[in-house]
């Protein structure tokens, strides 16, 4: 298949804009942080003993997505395999005129997932227990995933939806590979995330941004 694939640095003024934009909702998301570790104490949601400060890092890898010209254009967004919530949860808290769905296949996470959104009372935010390849897709959606699956496989569970974009956090690396044997022309942007941010937490990190190739 002929994708477009290209390999950029992530821009510096949007690393400086999403931080803004961090601090301008530190209250809510530092609530958000709160839970977070309180329900992962429970279920392990992100990793046993995670200490805030990398709790903060996730959020502001998260909001990476915040800048994206893909995400900027849509009205609805699928957070795919978000776990305790990321990068969805965030995200919603950023920009509360999307409408979010956040999807894991394990019901104690969705459940985890419904009751932060409540307690941050948070409008916006939708959930689906099961797997991304029984999820309806709205027209003018995109689906978002951190860390979650490798290309080809969220491409495969999506395929004949009506998605417009699709917005991966993941290793970069690994892209070019992953792109093999996927049936659909793809036009693959991916932005390094290591120098722009300037913290080792980025190392070997990529925002990928997936659209319809023509
Ligand atoms: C490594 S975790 C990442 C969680 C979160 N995105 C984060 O960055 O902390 C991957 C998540 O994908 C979920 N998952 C795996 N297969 C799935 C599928 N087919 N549909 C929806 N979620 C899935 C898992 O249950 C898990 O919560």
């Amino acid at each position: 298949m002929k994708h477009v694939l290209s390999y950029s640095k992530y821009p510096a003024d949007k690393v400086k804009y999403l931080r803004t934009s961090f601090l301008e909702n530190k209250e809510l998301l530092g609530q958000y942080v709160d839970h977070l570790l309180w329900w992962n104490d429970k279920i392990n949601l992100v990793s046993r003993d995670v200490p805030r400060e990398t709790v903060l890092n996730h959020i502001e890898h998260s909001l990476s997505i915040s800048e994206s010209d893909v995400f900027k254009e849509a009205d609805f967004v699928i957070d795919a395999g978000t776990g305790g919530g990321l990068p969805g949860i965030p995200l919603a808290i950023l920009r509360p005129e999307k409408q979010f769905v956040l999807n894991d296949i394990v019901s104690k996470k969705v459940m985890a997932c419904k009751h932060m959104a409540t307690k941050l009372k948070l409008k916006n935010i939708d959930s689906y227990m099961g797997s991304l390849k029984d999820l309806e897709v709205k027209p003018n959606s995109i689906i978002v995933s951190k860390h979650a699956f490798k290309v080809n496989e969220i491409m495969k569970m999506i395929e004949g939806k009506p998605w417009s974009g699709v917005i991966l956090l993941k290793g970069g690396e690994e892209v070019e590979h992953e792109l093999e044997g996927i049936a659909s022309d793809l036009e693959v942007s991916v932005f390094d995330l290591q120098e722009s941010f300037g913290n080792p937490f980025y190392e070997g990190k990529a925002m990928v941004e997936i659209k319809r190739k023509g």
